[in-house]
């Protein structure tokens, strides 16, 4: 359980400032910060000999093994168990109570495992002797004292009349604060508390008028950061500790999300962090303390402890300075809210309507009409998302198909190239085989002139100048043939190599051109790919924080319907209960009225019977006036029976009236248990169907409770109707009842 207590200081200050001078809220980032205070081993570890495996020094912490260092962190500042109540308060709360004096919403909170001194920093010592605090008080009864000093010098005007005061308020929140002994701390906190101090300060400007500047010191003293094994907690105590584990562990996922820079923190996922929802990356100036022991015993726990405060020290909040107001707009503000919970409190009281008042009622109506706008904006922008994740496949798919295109292409080229490298070869090598042809051809052609010379040389032997000539014009023919041929090999050559350049400058242009386009179309799948699965990933993360909205609103929509049906439900069995006691009552009263009615009736002619015969017996007129007597006897007689029979039937009528209402009562009463049971019926299924619409479902609900409540009214003026109607019966068979007795006492007179 959470506990919060509240207290408001008024600080009036008397010097006049211009208007001219209200501080400008810079809106300045800045971390939260985080104090670590390690305090001395206590008896308990003393006692164990736990050896001391912490070192404090201004702003860092080490934890060590006998030998080395094992870690070291930095934080803003680091308190050993050198450091007195006084000296934190002096360095921690002072500041921060100067920023709340300007205006300024501040938290600080002690986080820690149990027994390291949460409740000894925030509370301390909180006795008071001649006015002086002692010298073991914590930050809560040093602000106290702090800000009623400040009043004694300069304030005239304040709520909480002292320090002391102040610390009552304390006290009494104390004792409902739930401690129990664990393992490792005999009087430890089982829940979180939070004092809160709200401080007013009073600055009248040079035209005279009052202007309010308020501050929020919200004071929290977290319970025990500790794992349940470890601290020994039992039954109920491991149930508070894994409440007290919950909220911790959501405190400990908002830091994290924080730290992280998501989207979505989750804050409403427990009490403490809605609480703290403001000190935790909001406009509130934050300080956490975190506190440790030095004893060896406790080394994982001050490690998650240190870690913990370590990831809080990114967390970055925008502290704003709140609004000056004039004091009439406050106290208007004051007035509206006070006016608002009265009516709240008149319409509960008056259980009219569905017990909050109209005002309140049309609030919840508007809000819920919001969330209802908001989650359909949000199931639209899923639908969009989810039309664009088709999309986004689509594209996917486009780009596989690509990708197999381009692989395709990339196989045929080189396919192609292996083609034309090979048909380059073949020609080349028919080339060669040609030329080579060729050359054979001419060696044989030389051969065969060499054999035709030496032939005509053998036969023209005989005449040397004809020979001679002969062989001139055979050597020129010869030259020529050979000039013809080397030039006819030579240009064969040349063709072939300024054919094979050629082709392979083409195929080396090919080559290249090829290069470029298989890279550029790398580079454009790979682009192509990046921005997808950018793309891809921006929307799933967008999708799941819509999600985690969407879920939250849903949830907290739950949370809101199950509230006010069991609010409902508990208003319509109280109805029932009274209605049905009211009912049996009346009933019982009817049958008792009824009862003693008609035994007075028959005590009342019993004793008139008793009477007229002692009377006859007494007078002796038994024998002289025997047939008078028996004449009137007999009228008498008669009378009795008439008189008997009157009261029979009107017992009868009585009887049948009683049954009558009874009836009617238990139909009305069927009839209105039945409605009941269809109301609560219909809010049930309202409650299943929670995500319908919130309005219909208060429209739903509103004219169920305006038919209910015609239906009772209806059910009481019915029944109160047949209740006078068979007065009215009761009272006329009385009348008669009555009017024979009277016929019969002047009967028997005259007799
Ligand atoms: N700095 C300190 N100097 C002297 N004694 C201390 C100091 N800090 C804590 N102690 C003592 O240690 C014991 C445990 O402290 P305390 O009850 O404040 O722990 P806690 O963290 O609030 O525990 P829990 O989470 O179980 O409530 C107390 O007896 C307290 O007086």
């Amino acid at each position: 359980m959470d506990i919060s207590f509240s207290s408001e200081v008024c600080i009036e200050r008397a010097r006049k400032r211009r208007r001219s001078n209200d501080i400008k809220d810079g809106e300045k980032e800045i971390n939260i910060q985080v104090i670590v205070r390690c305090r001395g081993r206590i008896d308990r570890e003393i006692a164990a000999n736990a050896p001391v495996i912490i070192e404090t020094n201004f702003r860092e912490v080490q934890l060590k093994s006998p030998d080395k260092v094992l870690k070291t962190y930095t934080f803003d500042r680091v308190f050993g168990p050198e450091a007195d109540q006084a000296k934190i308060f002096d360095h921690i709360v002072i500041p921060i109570l100067h920023e709340v004096k300007a205006g300024y919403n501040c938290t600080l909170f002690a986080y820690g495992q149990t027994s390291t001194g949460k409740t000894y920093t925030m509370e301390g010592n909180l006795d008071i002797a001649n006015g002086q605090m002692n010298k073991h008080a914590g930050i809560i009864p040093r602000t106290l004292f702090n800000l009623f000093q400040d009043l004694e010098a300069e304030a005239q005007d304040f709520s909480v009349k002292n320090a002391a005061d102040g610390i009552r308020v304390l006290k009494q929140g104390s004792v409902k604060r739930h401690a129990a002994q664990t393992n490792c701390n005999k009087n430890s906190s089982r829940s979180h508390s939070v004092f809160f101090i709200t401080v007013h300060i009073k600055e009248t400007m040079a035209d005279g008028e009052d202007l309010l500047k308020v501050g929020k010191f919200n004071l929290v003293d977290l319970a025990g950061s500790e794992c349940i094994g470890r601290s020994g907690a039992e039954n109920n105590r491991a149930k508070e500790a894994g409440n007290i584990n919950k909220s911790l562990l959501t405190l400990g996922r908002c830091i994290n999300a924080l730290n992280e820079r998501c989207l979505h923190i989750p804050f409403r996922e427990s009490k403490l962090t809605r609480l703290l929802q403001d000190s935790l990356g909001g406009k509130t100036k934050t300080c956490i303390i975190a506190t440790v022991s030095p004893a060896k015993s406790c080394y994982d726990e001050t490690m998650s402890t240190l870690d913990y405060a370590y990831r809080a020290k990114n967390i970055r909040n925008k502290p704003v300075a709140n609004q000056r107001v004039t004091k009439k707009a406050l106290i208007k503000d004051y007035i509206n809210k006070i006016e608002r919970l009265e009516m709240d409190l008149r319409a509960t009281r008056d259980k009219n309507g569905i017990f909050m008042s109209a005002e309140t009622h049309q609030f919840l109506v508007n809000e819920n009409k919001s969330r209802k706008d908001e989650c359909e904006e949000l199931q639209k922008e899923k639908e969009m998302l989810v039309e664009k994740a088709l999309i986004d496949h689509q594209h996917r798919k486009n780009l596989q198909e690509l990708q197999t295109k381009f692989n395709d292409l990339k196989a045929m080229s080189m396919g192609f190239g292996s083609t034309v490298s090979r048909k380059i070869n073949d020609a080349y090598k028919e080339r060669t085989k040609e030329i080579s042809e060729y050359h054979k051809y001419i060696d044989e052609q030389l051969d065969r002139f060499e054999q035709q010379k030496n032939m005509l040389e053998q036969i023209f032997t005989s005449d040397g100048d004809v020979v001679t000539t002969f062989f001139g014009e055979i050597n020129k023919l010869r030259k020529g043939f050979q000039e013809a041929a080397i030039k006819k090999d030579q240009g064969l050559r040349k063709d072939s190599v300024t054919m094979l350049k050629s082709l392979h400058d083409e195929l080396a242009g090919q080559s290249i051109k090829m290069q470029t386009y298989h890279a550029k179309i790398d580079e454009e799948i790979s682009t192509l790919v990046t921005t997808t699965q950018e793309h891809i990933d921006s929307q799933n993360q967008a999708i799941i924080a819509c999600q985690n909205i969407t879920e939250e609103a849903a949830k907290t929509e739950t949370r809101c319907l199950e509230e006010h049906n069991d609010l409902l439900d508990n208003a319509i069995k109280k109805e029932c209960n009274i209605a049905t006691s009211l009912n049996e009552e009346l009933l019982d009263i009817i049958k008792k009225e009824l009862n003693k009615f008609t035994n007075a009736q028959i005590d009342r002619l019993k004793e008139t019977y008793d009477k007229v015969h002692d009377s006859t017996q007494q007078n002796g007129m038994k024998t002289s006036n025997t047939k008078y007597l028996s004449g009137h006897k007999s009228q008498y007689s008669s009378t009795k029976e008439n008189l008997a029979y009157l009261i029979k039937e009107s017992k009868v009528d009585l009887s049948a009236n009683v049954n009558n209402i009874t009836k009617g009562m238990s139909s009305h009463l069927d009839k209105y248990k039945s409605l009941i049971e269809s109301t609560l019926t219909s809010l049930e299924r309202l409650t299943v169907s929670a995500n319908d619409e919130s309005s219909v479902l208060h429209k739903q609900l509103v004219e169920l409770f305006k038919s209910f409540a015609s239906d009772v009214t209806q059910c009481y003026s019915s029944l109160q109707n047949k209740m006078t109607k068979s007065q009215m019966e009761l009272e006329s068979s009385t009348l008669q009842v009555n009017k024979t007795l009277k016929e019969n006492s002047n009967a028997l007179t005259n007799f």
